[in-house]
């Protein structure tokens, strides 16, 4: 099956334009299943600051304590899942909306819960479970929360959510929908590039913030035998007559 795994950011949740319908067609229509994975960092954020609770990051992670994983799962599992199902059924795409912690589709485990309390790294997958759907000719879109063994639901990064997904169903392809073209280098957009020229760009600042655990988990995907991960934006034709627009990092190293 050609499986590919589609992260859509948070960043771009309010602003995906037709053409990032359309792509989604154009992958179908090609014999892609997609398989979908949703952020929702700002409105998380913005939630937090409407109960006041203080939003705090460690290494790029969201520091949370029971309270705020209220807010996360209310957000994530009742607002921009909610969001994104809609909106791909406007565009005249099935798709089913999943709890990553419901059926153990995403079996997570505590980071360290001293530092980050209720962050979870991914454990286990239910592949059976999303290709079941898949088989059904639905889009799955998952939630970026886990179930750990003791039964605690647990906040994941939805770029690490997503890598984890693609590499335990062996997807053929694995794409991070992102509100910028790309991975950008002093105002151009890379076309391409691969893992040791990333760690350069993370090293030189190039590469910052909300990038780096995108392509960690690019890095981490290739490293699993997918052998080429995009960087898009959601704002455009991502995927038109087969050719891609954004940043595709593969495992062959280029020669300088
Ligand atoms: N080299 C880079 N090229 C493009 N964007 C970058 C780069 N380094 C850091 N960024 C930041 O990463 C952001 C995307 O990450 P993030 O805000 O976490 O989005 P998402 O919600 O889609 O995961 C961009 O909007 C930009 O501010
Ligand atoms: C542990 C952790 O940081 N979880 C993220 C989950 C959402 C997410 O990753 O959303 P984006 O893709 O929009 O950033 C958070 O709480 O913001």
């Amino acid at each position: 099956m050609k499986t590919i795994v589609i992260k859509c950011g948070g960043s771009v949740l309010d602003e995906l334009s037709p053409a990032f319908f359309d792509a989604l067609h154009s992958l179908k229509n090609d014999g892609y299943k997609p398989v979908i994975v949703h952020g929702g960092g700002p409105a998380i954020n913005a939630m937090l600051d409407l109960y006041k609770i203080d939003s705090k990051f460690h290494n790029g992670l969201r520091v949370t304590c029971e309270k705020t994983m209220e807010v996360v799962e209310m957000v994530l599992s009742g607002k921009t899942n909610r969001q994104l199902v809609s909106l791909l059924a406007e565009g005249g795409l099935d798709a089913i909306g999943l709890n990553g912690s419901d059926g153990g589709c995403l079996v997570a485990d505590f980071i360290n819960k001293e530092e980050l309390g209720f962050v979870g790294t991914v454990t286990m997958v239910n592949k059976e479970l999303i290709n079941k759907l898949i088989e059904s000719e639905l889009i799955p879109v998952i939630t970026p929360i886990g179930a750990s063994e003791d039964g605690n639901r647990l906040n994941i990064n939805a770029d690490y959510a997503a890598a984890a997904v693609a590499k335990a169903l062996g997807a053929e392809r694995c794409l991070f929908v992102t509100n910028v073209d790309g991975i950008l280098v002093e105002g151009e957009l890379i076309e391409e590039t691969s893992s040791s020229e990333i760690q350069e760009y993370i090293a030189s600042g190039h590469i910052y913030g909300g990038m780096i655990p995108k392509v960690e988990s690019a890095i981490s995907v290739l490293d699993k035998g997918i052998n080429r991960v995009m960087i898009v934006s959601g704002k455009k034709a991502f995927y038109k007559n087969r050719e891609w627009a954004g940043t595709a990092i593969t495992s062959k190293e280029r020669v300088k």
